[in-house]
């Protein structure tokens, strides 16, 4: 491991360089996040955010770079390696929460530890608690198409922390909810995710959120250009 490397940071990205054709999404970024921390990720449109997001979180690979998971490099495993990474390690919340439409809500959450090999009946029971610490409870069997966009949400998040992941990856998880449930929803993920003990990073471009945040990164054409130390 490269001795420069802080040992307490729970991800580390590293010289991250990521081209589509001769464009550069990501022209070497550093970036690291440390446990429990929750970091916000602005920039302009087409600045690099998601590309960011997809390669620290197994998504896509970088061309580029190292990354490295509580001291691990995980930038070098196989396909296959990096999507039992995702599911065991990580959680992700998108814009739309990407519910399964013929599932319900507890079945929703419950996926990936059905997927990770956890029995039904546990499975189920943790996806409940889970939905009711995200206020909930009684939502248990509706499918996506009963909730409002606010509880959807609140389902993606439950599902994305119910194995317990080490880092949340969001990006704009509230960007199609209105002010209020989008602040009302970002305050249950932040609170959930410190509850489970996970680190957030969440691409936003909404910078009243960002700022109430303890910590902003901001990047512009592929590179960090401020946000880069811990507070
Ligand atoms: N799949 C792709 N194919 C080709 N180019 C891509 C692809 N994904 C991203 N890009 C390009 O890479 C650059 C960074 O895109 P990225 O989506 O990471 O930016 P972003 O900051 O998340 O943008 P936005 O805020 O609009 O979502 C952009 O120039 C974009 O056009």
């Amino acid at each position: 491991m490269n001795p420069q490397w802080n040992d307490r940071a729970v991800l580390s990205g590293r010289g991250l360089v990521k081209r589509y054709g001769a464009q550069f999404a990501l022209a070497g970024v550093d970036i690291e996040v440390q446990p429990g921390e929750a970091v916000a990720i602005v920039g302009p449109s087409g600045s690099g955010k998601t590309s960011l997001l997809h390669v620290l979180g197994g998504i896509i690979k970088a061309e580029e770079g190292e990354i490295s998971l509580a001291g691990q490099r995980i930038d070098q495993l196989s396909e296959k390696g990096r999507s039992e990474l995702r599911r065991s390690e990580f959680g992700f919340v998108f814009q739309q929460g990407m519910l399964v439409a013929e599932l319900t809500a507890e079945e929703n959450v419950a996926l990936p530890m059905l997927l990770g090999g956890t029995p039904r009946k546990r499975a189920l029971e943790a996806a409940r608690e889970w939905l009711n610490r995200l206020g909930l409870r009684g939502c248990e069997g509706s499918r996506p198409g009963e909730l409002s966009g606010g509880q959807a949400q609140r389902v993606a998040i439950a599902r994305s922390l119910t194995h317990r992941p080490k880092v949340i990856f969001a990006d704009e998880p509230t960007g199609s909810l209105d002010t209020r449930t989008g602040k009302e929803t970002m305050d249950a993920l932040l609170v959930a995710a410190a509850d489970a003990g996970a680190s957030v990073l969440i691409v936003t471009h909404d910078r009243e959120l960002a700022d109430s945040l303890p910590r902003t990164v901001t990047i512009r054409d592929g590179r960090i250009v401020s946000g880069l130390v811990v507070a």
